[in-house]
């Protein structure tokens, strides 16, 4: 497992016993019960697929371990309006504190003011942190397969197992999952989970780095009957339209809106009016 994952979870790991102490799941189920449906995420995705435009998850972070302090000016609110006025069709709201300087509060304020579904951007690898998802107003979580990863000599063994009981656990409370990958051998892992929408994280975690030729070449291998969402690295037009060439229509972008004044107004400059548009077949 790369080092700064490494870092994160075991981090989670203490952040998740703590927060058991305060509410236990059963409280967490019982308010379940009592809210209303969740925005269908995945639903939406199809929708805008379908009409032939590119799906945008537009993302609302405040900082990151790569890159740090990404946006000072940051109300949550404010972004998730803006967003949905530029034509996102869903967001991600990272909620992790200690790395991201994320916070569940953010997740439910953007909710409240816009009527987009909404990711949960963290690091969930206990169906602790799935109701918790539910309960703060996800209607989507994440799944990063690399975290579900334990090298075993030159290998790496997963827990296919647990990827599939989180997902199974976020189907049954009404929400999607979005599976991260990086690399072909987690690739195959998620086309074996149960209804995934598979994301292709464009950034090494070892490095940091981003090179848009990992979602090129995941694309390649999975070919053009399944979606997939090219996550991280996707700054200017140009980067969308090799994308979309290669057949890539749904896009999770972070910090190239986060650092512009309106993000909402630079995510129509990426993907709107002035974006080359290709047609999308079905
Ligand atoms: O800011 P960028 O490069 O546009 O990336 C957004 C998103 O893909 C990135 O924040 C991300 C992808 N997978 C993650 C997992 C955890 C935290 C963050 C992420």
């Amino acid at each position: 497992m790369p080092d700064i994952l490494h870092r994160i979870l075991n981090r989670k790991a203490e952040e998740i016993d703590e927060r058991k102490r305060k509410r236990s799941i059963d409280d967490m189920a019982a308010m379940i019960a009592g809210l209303p449906d969740t925005r269908g995420f995945v639903a939406a995705i199809d929708a805008r697929l379908h009409d032939g435009k590119p799906a945008v998850i537009a993302e609302v972070k405040k900082a990151s371990p790569s890159k740090g302090l990404i946006r000072a000016d940051f109300d949550p609110a404010q972004i998730a309006r803006s967003y949905e006025k530029g034509g996102a069709t869903c967001l991600s709201v990272l909620t992790d504190a200690d790395f991201f300087q994320g916070h569940e509060d953010y997740l439910r304020q953007a909710r409240d003011a816009c009527d987009l579904p909404i990711l949960r951007k963290d690091f969930i690898v206990d169906e602790y942190q799935v109701y918790e998802a539910r309960v703060i107003g996800a209607d989507c979580i994440l799944l990063i397969v690399a975290a579900f990863g334990d090298k075993s000599g030159d290998d790496v063994i997963y827990d296919e197992g647990a990827l599939t009981e989180l997902s199974l656990l976020a189907a049954e409370l009404d929400m999607d999952v979005l599976v991260e990958v990086h690399n072909e051998e987690e690739l195959e892992i998620a086309l074996g989970l149960p209804a995934p929408l598979i994301g292709v994280n464009n950034r090494n975690l070892r490095t940091f780095e981003t090179s848009l030729g990992t979602s090129l070449k995941l694309k390649d291998r999975v070919g053009p009957e399944t979606a997939i969402v090219a996550e991280s690295g996707i700054h200017t037009p140009e980067d969308v339209r090799k994308l979309r060439e290669a057949g890539i229509h749904t896009f999770l972008v972070g910090e190239a809106f986060m650092r512009a004044a309106d993000p909402g107004s630079e995510l129509q400059k990426l993907f709107g009016v002035h974006a080359p548009t290709v047609s999308h077949k079905h």
